[in-house]
């Protein structure tokens, strides 16, 4: 079902909070993930086409070439490979935690660190330049100012455009250095690196500290993440669905769910409607989307929350919320929280 949606350049289009619709629109290549097809910017602003490498925002056949080329570097398999390594990341985290001392903000000491360095990690960035990503990746994930943010966005590309020159001169054993031995230009590669970049670490910062959160806040949620880090993660991420919303373009006319949807027209899929109406334990949630674009990320993410959580709750069985307010950090296209003070 579809019901009418005004956008921020005046267009009137659609939105549907149900799951059947959404699962049809997401899977159906008549619709376009193109941004600049998507009335999301003011009337008079225009968004440019993606550039190249850019995947999240293109269509078949250009998407699907990259997607070809990235899917075999994020099995399932590869990703739990990675489970030790996430492991050993949470510990060297909580070991600072623990000497700092309650209080302390687990979102500053912990679920923004764990991502960014992983992403370091998978990315091959050398040890003595850690710092440098590191430091503007959590700035690119953190509540400062928006300039702050542009800023630290820029240093990552440019420091990201010197990664894939140097992998491409003296390869290691990364993703980076995989996809250096491919077609791929620096020019793509830099940008892929930066897709990897915007979609993975504010996702998985966001739903550490929303998941942590919630095991906090029920009673007997940090035993039951580490009876079952599976079936507890799942339902963390379809109760937080950090990406609220996802939006196609019809690139024809054609209908939805008996409604007439004409050529130009957005839809938005309401992801994080759409879960909580699943009800819990609910297979088949849409926090990682569907379809084409279905996040590339996942098993990353699962393999993340899973072992940086259950790390979180052994170290800290009497872990408890310290002050009364939770800083949420919700803007319209993420939902987060920007600080989460806590003792033990
Ligand atoms: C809990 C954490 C995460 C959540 C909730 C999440 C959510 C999503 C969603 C909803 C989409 C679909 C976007 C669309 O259809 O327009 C997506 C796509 C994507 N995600 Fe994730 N993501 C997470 C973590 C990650 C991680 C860790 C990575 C990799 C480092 C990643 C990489 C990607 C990429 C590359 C895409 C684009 C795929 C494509 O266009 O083919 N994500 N993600």
């Amino acid at each position: 079902m579809l019901t009418p949606m005004s956008y921020p350049d005046g267009h009137e289009g659609w939105q549907t909070s149900d799951h059947a619709t959404a699962r049809a629109v997401l899977a159906d290549p008549r619709f376009s993930a193109r941004p600049e097809l998507m009335h999301l910017a003011p009337a008079g602003v225009d968004m440019q086409p993606a550039e190249p490498g850019a995947f999240l925002d293109m269509d078949a056949p250009e998407h699907t070439r990259y997607r070809r080329l990235l899917m075999g570097k994020f099995t399932v398999r590869r990703m739990r490979l990675l489970t030790e390594m996430v492991e050993r990341i949470a510990a060297e985290n909580l070991d600072a935690m623990e000497a700092a001392g309650p209080p302390v903000d687990l979102v500053e000491a912990f679920a923004r660190p764990v991502p960014a360095q992983m992403i370091c990690e998978m990315l091959g960035v050398s040890y003595d330049d850690r710092a440098h990503f590191q430091h503007h990746a959590e700035v690119v994930t953190g509540s400062g100012d928006g300039n702050a943010v542009a800023e630290s966005f820029a240093a990552l590309q440019d420091f990201l455009r010197e990664l894939v020159k140097a992998k491409r001169a003296k390869p290691t054993d990364d993703m980076l250095s995989d996809l250096a031995g491919t077609e791929l230009t620096d020019e793509e590669l830099t940008n892929i690196g930066v897709v990897l970049l915007g979609a993975g670490l504010d996702t998985t910062a966001n739903m550490l500290s929303l998941g942590a959160l919630t095991l906090l806040e029920e009673p007997g949620g940090l035993a039951a993440v580490r009876a079952d880090p599976e079936s507890t993660v799942e339902e963390l991420l379809r109760v937080h669905t950090v990406t609220p919303f996802v939006v196609r373009s019809a690139l024809e006319e054609l209908e939805v769910g008996g409604q007439l949807v004409r050529a130009g027209d957005a839809i938005t899929v309401q992801l994080g409607k759409i879960n909580q109406d699943l009800g819990r334990n609910a297979k088949g949630h849409l926090a990682f989307g569907h379809g084409a674009h279905q996040c590339l990320g996942q098993q990353l993410a699962r393999v993340q929350l899973r072992a940086a959580l259950v790390a979180l709750a052994a170290r800290f069985p009497g872990l408890r919320l310290a002050g009364d307010e939770v800083m949420r950090r919700d803007d319209v296209y993420m939902r987060g929280l920007g600080e989460l003070r806590v003792a033990w």
